[in-house]
């Protein structure tokens, strides 16, 4: 099935309409809807700011684009250890474009594949941190839990919404709630629309940490710093290697693991002596 970025025109700001579907179509050089910088002592942090305050970052396709183009990007400079996405103190992000939506039916979001665009973000191989403050809902909330860690402020609100609108979680929900918080907290979230309270996000195992809003990125970037000064490789190795829990039985998992870990033996990374 074609997929909605390879249906996107490169270096046009042109709308266009596929199939019925408003698909936005945007230059990978200039990004407007994010902003992008190496942070960090020896920068080699890349901070990804969702930049679209006045919609509180809502998710549109032109944002997806830039946003999963620069972590392409990004994935493969080497001179990046990891990879921090963040927003406003207002807004990590309030979801899938609710207005860009509208007009979408069933036939053109469903041969469109509407949203499987968005698995960019869980397809990087660098350790991605998402430094969440104020509401990140629906989409905004899949975004963050597509990121290997959360941290978040005090005043952090997560939550699926979709229910709201007639609709269910698009870009992983569902799925990554239950796997996380269990079945229980996952059916409250998504049945309800209820908003999560970051220190309840924290005990369902959704975020790592809490910070006072005006600290979580300085954090997150030191956490990125700190991955940073590993090997690259094998921290590539150890993050598929925790991915893989989500994908695996636990034998298939454990097997997975031993492998990987012996193949680190093969690396020179393994040799250093402390
Ligand atoms: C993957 C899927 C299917 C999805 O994500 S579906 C969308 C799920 N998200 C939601 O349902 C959240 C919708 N937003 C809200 O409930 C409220 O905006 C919040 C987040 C609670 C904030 O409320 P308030 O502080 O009162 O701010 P509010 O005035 O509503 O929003 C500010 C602006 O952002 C806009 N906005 C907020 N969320 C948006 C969204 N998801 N899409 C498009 N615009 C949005 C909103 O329309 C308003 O714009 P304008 O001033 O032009 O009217």
């Amino acid at each position: 099935m074609m997929r909605l970025s390879s249906m996107l025109v490169r270096n046009t700001k042109l709308c266009v309409n596929v199939n019925q579907m408003q698909v936005a179509a945007f230059s990978s050089k200039a990004p407007e809807m994010i902003k992008v910088e190496k942070v960090g002592q020896k920068q080699n942090v890349a901070l990804i700011k969702l930049n679209r305050p006045k919609a509180l970052n809502a998710l549109c396709a032109q944002l997806m684009t830039e946003l999963a183009d620069a972590l392409h990007t990004l994935d493969t400079d080497k001179s990046v250890g990891a990879i921090v996405i963040t927003g406003s103190e207002r807004a990590f992000a309030a979801g899938a474009d609710i207005k860009e939506m509208t007009n979408n039916e069933f036939a053109s979001t469903f041969s469109g594949s509407f949203l499987s665009n968005w698995t960019a973000v869980s397809d990087v191989k660098k350790p991605v941190i998402a430094a969440v403050n104020g509401f990140a809902l629906g989409g905004g909330n899949e975004l963050a839990m597509m990121c290997d860690i959360i941290y978040a402020g005090e005043k952090a609100r997560f939550g699926q919404p979709e229910i709201n609108i007639g609709t269910i979680p698009g870009a992983g929900g569902t799925q990554r709630w239950a796997r996380a918080a269990g079945k229980s907290f996952a059916m409250e979230v998504c049945l309800t629309g209820n908003h999560v309270s970051a220190q309840e996000a924290k005990e369902h195992g959704i975020v790592s940490k809490i910070y006072p809003a005006d600290q979580v990125v300085g954090e997150a970037v030191k956490l990125g710093e700190k991955i940073a000064e590993q090997s690259p490789l094998i921290v590539q190795m150890a993050k598929e290697a925790v991915n893989k829990a989500y994908e695996l039985t636990l034998q298939e998992g454990l097997h997975f693991e031993r492998r990987l870990f012996h193949t680190t033996f093969a690396t020179k990374d393994r040799k250093v002596i402390y």
